[in-house]
């Protein structure tokens, strides 16, 4: 296992020995290579071809076929090809003419890297044994031809080498897809009478009955994250480094990497971990070591907003260090971060700092945060309301890209419509969505189960000059009168929950407050908020009163770009009574 490890770091950090050599070296005697060699019997001399641009498998193939160069790959989500050669003179001379030749004006760059015959096999027997797939690995790509900075943007940003074009396809049609299925869900409830099937006769339909809108791209590309949670640790040469781990901790990969190659990271965000890693570098404690679980430098969270507000939050490991050592530590980091770092071109307005000895990684909310200097928390503006941030408490990572956002959201709200209205803002954070739509309704309640986010939403309420909003810091299940009526409101419930939605008993509750017609649902998972979308739909039983809902519009958002996510937002409605004939209530 430390092997693979080392040897995933090797092929990460550019030395010479590669993934490939170092999968055959886990029953062997590493370091003797030539020993390895023999015993593995012949060489596979792989050719990596790297800046491909964008174009057709066949387009590609025959213009390295009219080089004399047969048999290259590459998979569609490649930026590089590779050629595998028997013979190390064809392998070089096929080098030779690839570098520098121009393809679709892009100039070309050609490796040569000598694999033993026995791991190119291993490798692809491994891979089809994982995934059923001939050559690919777990996400289907082959990694080990990437530079460091690519392998780590592979890991991090795993759509880095995509056009923006392209990514925005794919979330398109990721959204898409996740509506299908979540319909699919729904035709597979069992036990459904034929009364109650008729509410959901539209999920029978081989047409689609909601609306999907293109995809609402990011305003941003680049550097578009806010928020950023680095790692201090050490590097494979054992320098201390800030930055992100490299693979998977959970297979011994304990090596972290400096973000610089990183598209969505700012570069103040950026140079931040740069000015941490010299101050660790200098300092006379050693960082936090993942496997002894012991050290003192653990992790730095930025949070850099386009107001220029910059929040800084230090954890270290204290264990055994004493309250007078802590202090001196604190009181030097303030120097460093308020004095020492200002001609870097970096103002911090607020700094922090958390003691846990705990064997979690990353910030937690099991200890305290500390205010070392300024007010401990930051501004961000948004849609012409201004917003305090403390270090805890949720906020969206692309401003720009959370403004359009909210907008669609108003606007599928349509909240201006001369009615009395109530709007739920369910699992608000510090306040945003509410707040930005406060002028247009009557009152706005907002639930939220972290407390700090509640004390920032309702001084967030009060710097806006806004006065119709109840705030709750509860979980929203723990606080289900919400979906109530008191009077003759409309009520309109916008939630934006975490990854794996609400609580059950949460969707419930819509359905049973039957003057809720309307529900925005926010996901930035759909996949896993999926069983949320099927109990609030599906038809009813005993334990799912009120007519179900079904899904009328929807559009993703790019907050992620060069990422995975998306935000999908989904505009459910009420069906009616007349849509089922007037029975199956
Ligand atoms: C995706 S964030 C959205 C926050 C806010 N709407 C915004 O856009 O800034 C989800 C929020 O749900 C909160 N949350 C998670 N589980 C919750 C629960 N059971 N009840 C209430 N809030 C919850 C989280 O603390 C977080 O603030």
């Amino acid at each position: 296992m430390l092997k693979y490890a080392r040897s995933l770091l090797d092929t990460v950090l550019g030395r010479k020995r590669t993934l490939e050599v170092d999968d055959t070296t886990e029953n062997t005697n590493a370091g003797d290579e030539n020993k390895r060699i023999k015993t593995d019997g012949g060489m596979v001399y792989q050719v990596t071809i790297s800046n491909i641009p964008t174009c057709s498998n066949s387009y590609l193939k025959s213009h390295f076929l009219s080089k004399g160069i047969p048999r290259v790959k590459k998979a569609p989500e490649w930026n590089y090809a590779v050629v595998n050669f028997k013979d190390k003179k064809e392998a070089q001379s096929a080098v030779e003419k690839i570098n520098g030749d121009v393809f679709k004006g892009n100039l070309l760059e050609a490796k040569l890297v000598e694999i033993t015959e026995e791991s190119h096999r291993t490798r692809f027997q491994n891979k089809k044994g994982k995934k059923g797939k001939k050559g690919k690995a777990d996400d289907g790509v082959d990694l080990s031809h990437l530079t460091p900075a690519e392998r780590l943007a592979r890991q991090v940003t795993p759509l880095y080498y995509m056009p923006y074009e392209e990514q925005l396809k794919k979330k398109q049609s990721v959204g898409e897809g996740h509506l299908k299925s979540f319909k699919r869900e729904l035709l597979r409830i069992k036990d459904i009478s034929e009364a109650s099937k008729k509410q959901i006769e539209w999920a029978t339909k081989p047409e689609t009955p909601w609306e999907v809108l293109d995809i609402i791209p990011s305003p941003e590309v680049e550097g578009y994250r806010t928020k950023c949670e680095f790692t201090i640790g050490k590097n494979l040469d054992g320098e201390p480094t800030v930055g992100f781990l490299l693979g998977l901790f959970r297979m011994g990969i304990v090596s972290v990497l400096e973000p610089s190659e990183l598209k969505n990271i700012p570069d103040i965000a950026k140079k931040i971990a740069k000015s941490m890693e010299d101050y660790v570098r200098a300092s006379e404690y050693p960082v936090y070591d993942r496997e002894a679980k012991e050290g003192v430098w653990r992790t730095i969270m930025t949070k850099t907003q386009r107001t220029g507000d910059v929040m800084i939050v230090i954890q270290i490991k204290s264990e055994g260090l004493g309250i007078e050592k802590v202090d001196e530590l604190k009181k030097d980091l303030v120097d460093y971060w308020t004095v020492r770092v200002k001609d870097q071109g970096i103002d911090v307005t607020t700094l922090l700092f958390q003691e846990w000895d705990g064997v979690s990684n990353g910030m937690t909310d099991r200890a305290e945060t500390q205010v070392l200097y300024g007010d401990g928390y930051i501004f961000e503006e948004l849609l012409g309301c201004r917003f305090r941030l403390s270090s805890s408490a949720f906020f969206q990572v692309n401003t720009p890209g959370t403004e359009l956002m909210y907008s669609k959201c108003a606007e599928w709200c349509n909240l201006n419509n001369g009615k009395k209205t109530t709007l739920l803002d369910i699992c608000c954070g510090t306040g945003t969505i509410g707040i930005t739509m406060a002028k247009s309704v009557d009152k706005v309640i907002g639930v939220e189960m972290v407390p700090e986010a509640i004390v920032d939403a309702k001084a967030n309420a009060a710097r806006n000059g806004i006065t119709n909003v109840t705030y709750y810091a509860n979980k929203v299940e723990d606080r289900l009168d919400v979906f109530k009526r008191v009077g003759d409101e409309e009520i309109v419930a916008v939630l934006d929950p975490p990854r794996n939605g609400v609580h059950a008993s949460v969707i419930r509750a819509i359905r049973e407050a039957k003057h809720i017609d309307k529900v925005i649902f926010i996901s930035c998972d759909a996949k896993q908020a999926g069983p949320n979308f099927t109990t609030l739909c599906r038809p009813q039983t005993s334990r799912h009163k009120g007519l179900p809902f079904k899904p009328v519009r929807a559009v993703s958002i790019d907050l992620f770009p060069h990422t995975d996510h998306c935000e999908l937002m989904i505009e459910f409605a009420r069906i009616k009574p007349e849509d089922i004939d007037g029975d199956g209530q």
